[in-house]
């Protein structure tokens, strides 16, 4: 499957976006939060650094989102059982999330208080 067409690709990717949007609440979730972002700066309308940091912001965020999804999806598929390993590379994975939410969070103070 190594050397697929671009086109091919991008609809593998855009399939993935679908299967986490319907399979994932917290996905859904931080998308909404997303467009509630992109909704205050139609309304702020600030500079266009604000607009480059938010949009990267929430990019991150769906990044990390993803990527858990991604990696909880492959762990339950490989092994169903519970195992403490499995715990622990779901709990770094939802670390990362916890990371870029609180990024995230930070980014909209300093926005506010700009
Ligand atoms: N197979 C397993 N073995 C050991 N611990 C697990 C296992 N699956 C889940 N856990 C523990 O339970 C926590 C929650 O796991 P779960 O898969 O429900 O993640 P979640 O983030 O709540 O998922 P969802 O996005 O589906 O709500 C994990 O972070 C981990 O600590």
């Amino acid at each position: 499957m190594k050397g697929q067409a671009f086109n091919k690709r991008l609809r593998f990717a855009l399939q993935g976006l679908y299967v986490a949007f319907c399979r994932e609440h917290s996905v859904r979730a931080h998308l909404l939060a997303g467009s509630g972002v992109i909704l205050v700066l139609l309304m702020t309308r600030p500079p266009a650094i604000w607009w480059a940091i938010a949009i990267l912001t929430v990019g991150v965020v769906l990044m990390a989102e993803l990527l858990n999804a991604a990696l909880e999806t492959l762990a339950d598929h490989l092994h169903p059982e519970q195992h403490p390993e499995i715990g622990a590379a779901k709990d770094i994975a939802a670390g990362a999330v916890l990371i870029a939410a609180i990024a995230a969070a930070m980014v909209a103070v300093a926005f506010w208080l700009r």
